[in-house]
């Protein structure tokens, strides 16, 4: 028996030793335990709730699962001949009973199957580090000392904020909106960001009155405006109130649900509503895994070079993948990280021992599409989905700008999904090579022209080497024929 990290008694078990230890089963650290594996290192990871991650059960598939039924029956209502099929509301106990499915109703016995599959050993419990490649896990009054011989891969992924003043009226996190199993009469967003904007649509969808509230000027800060201006629209279309300029200066919460007072520069208002959603933003999870004992600070981001090796530990044992190295934000670039870091593991450490440290950008030791390539979807109506830089971002860093504007309804394939298209397409190209550094696309069905952008990115394809690119007729993706044609080809 010992005394744990809470000062409790713990029985505590043998030391257990692998070459690798991740920390934390989501999707990225699974993905970086699969590739640390390949060369014969034994992996393990240690996993104190689902295996699977935010991703699986509270994150990405839910949310989706969510968003789709609304997005399937308002695809049919745009089409003259299905329109008529099309009536009613979204069937909200179907929409949560298929959520459920697609979140495996919170089970990750599958997820766990794969490891098995995969020779990844599962440590159940919360790992902390005691020093450089040791750490303790525990789990209920067990604790359990582990070493990684070679290398740790940190994957905590990360938590969200709450503003002080929601902090006393026990707001729902992007958790308790996609496990949601009632719909709130009045719904209140706080956030104008992704999931403020996702949720805003899901929970209009089912019928809550919904007041989405963004104390900036727009939506989806980060993306082309002209893309948060569209899904703002769309917004208010469907009824949501859409508040800009707004803070949240006080609440209270009673039987009667929660009471917000709201300020902007028109004055202090007051709102009622049934519940209210805090959609302000995610901190990497660092601040209770004992980073104070390896050197770094609890609380911030673990800092990776482009090898996602953490910066400020010495003897390149310790990497990070995912939201919790705050260079990622997404599933899919954290998966990616996890490929490169999981890769440079296997080699660097495994037999023969190779080294990588001089690999160039792009190699596949390298998570070189970090910096200027990062891809991302917004589920909203519109879809928004951009690549790349936006204009605003290539000209702050000082490239040599040319944008083209298509408006989408202009291309066949549009006409063809609904005589009521509407949506936009940009690229933005750096003048001086002739090639592609950004691209964003705001419409119906846009998710699905990204990647071609993406690639086009990654690969640095000249304009004039694009025009061989010829798109199907008649689809959306014929837009970039006229983005060509508009930029003179
Ligand atoms: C509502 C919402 C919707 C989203 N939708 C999308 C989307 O559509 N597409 C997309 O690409 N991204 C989406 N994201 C972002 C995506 O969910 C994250 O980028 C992704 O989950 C990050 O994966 P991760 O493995 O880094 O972290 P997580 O998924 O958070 O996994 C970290 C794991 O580590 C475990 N853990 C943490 N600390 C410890 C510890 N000390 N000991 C043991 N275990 C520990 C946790 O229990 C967790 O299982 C969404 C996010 C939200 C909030
Ligand atoms: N489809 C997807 O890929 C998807 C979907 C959902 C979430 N995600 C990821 O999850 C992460 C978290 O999403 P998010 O929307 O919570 O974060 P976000 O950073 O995208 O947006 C947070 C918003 O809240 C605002 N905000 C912050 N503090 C505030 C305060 N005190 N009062 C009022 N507004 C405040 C910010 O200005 C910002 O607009 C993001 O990184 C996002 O990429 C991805």
């Amino acid at each position: 028996m010992a005394l744990g990290a809470d000062g409790s008694l713990v029985m505590v078990q043998q030391v257990q030793e692998f070459d690798v230890v991740v920390v934390g089963g989501g999707a990225v650290g699974e993905n970086a335990a699969d590739r640390a594996g390949r060369t014969g290192l034994s992996v393990a990871i240690v996993e104190h709730a689902l295996v699977g991650g935010e991703c699986s059960y509270w994150a990405c598939m839910p949310s989706k699962a969510l968003l789709r039924p609304g997005s399937a029956l308002a695809a049919a209502r745009a089409v003259p001949g299905a329109a008529a099929a099309g009536t009613g509301t979204v069937d909200v106990a179907a929409a949560f009973a298929r959520r459920d499915e697609v979140a495996h109703h919170w089970d990750d016995g599958s997820q766990v199957s794969w490891l098995d599959s995969a020779g990844i050993t599962l440590l159940r419990g919360h790992a902390r580090f005691t020093g450089p490649r040791a750490l303790t896990v525990t789990d209920g009054s067990e604790e359990t000392p582990v070493v990684a011989r070679r290398a740790v891969v940190l994957a905590t992924g990360s938590e969200p904020i709450v503003p002080a003043t929601l902090a006393d009226v026990r707001p729902w996190s992007s958790r308790d909106a996609t496990s949601a199993q009632h719909v709130p009469a009045r719904l209140a967003i706080l956030g104008g960001g992704v999931v403020g904007v996702e949720m805003a649509t899901a929970f209009a969808d089912f019928g809550s009155e919904v007041t989405l509230l963004v104390r900036g000027a727009r939506l989806l800060g980060g993306a082309e405006p002209f893309a948060g201006e569209l899904v703002a629209d769309a917004l208010r279309a469907a009824g949501v109130d859409v508040r800009f300029g707004t803070e949240v200066t006080g609440a209270t919460r009673d039987d009667g649900g929660v009471h917000l007072e709201l300020s902007s520069a028109d004055g202090t208002v007051r709102l009622d509503v049934t519940e209210v959603l805090a959609a302000t933003g995610r901190r990497p999870r660092t601040s209770d895994v004992g980073l104070e004992t390896i050197g770094l600070t609890p609380g911030k981001p673990a800092e990776v070079d482009d090898a996602l090796c953490v910066t400020g530990v010495e003897d390149g044992w310790l990497f990070a993948v995912g939201d919790v190295s705050g260079r990622t934000a997404t599933t899919h670039q954290g998966k990616y990280d996890a490929r490169v870091a999981g890769d440079v593991v296997a080699h660097r450490f495994g037999p023969g021992g190779g080294d990588e440290r001089d690999a160039a950008p792009w190699s596949r030791f390298r998570a070189t599409a970090d910096v200027a390539a990062v891809p991302q979807v917004v589920f909203t109506r519109p879809e928004v989905a951009w690549v790349g830089r936006s204009e605003a971002a290539a000209r702050d860093a000082g490239i040599d700008v040319q944008v083209l504007d298509y408006a989408l309804e202009d291309v066949a394939g549009a006409t063809v999904l609904s005589p009521d298209y509407r949506g936009r397409g940009r690229l933005v190209v750096d003048r001086s090579r002739g090639v592609v550094v950004g691209a964003t696309f705001v419409g119906p069905d846009v998710a699905e022209l990204l990647h071609a952008a993406t690639v086009a990115v990654v690969g640095e394809v000249p304009l004039d080497r694009l025009w061989h690119a010829v798109p199907s007729y008649p689809t959306l993706s014929e837009v970039w024929l006229r983005f060509l044609e508009t930029a003179g080809l």
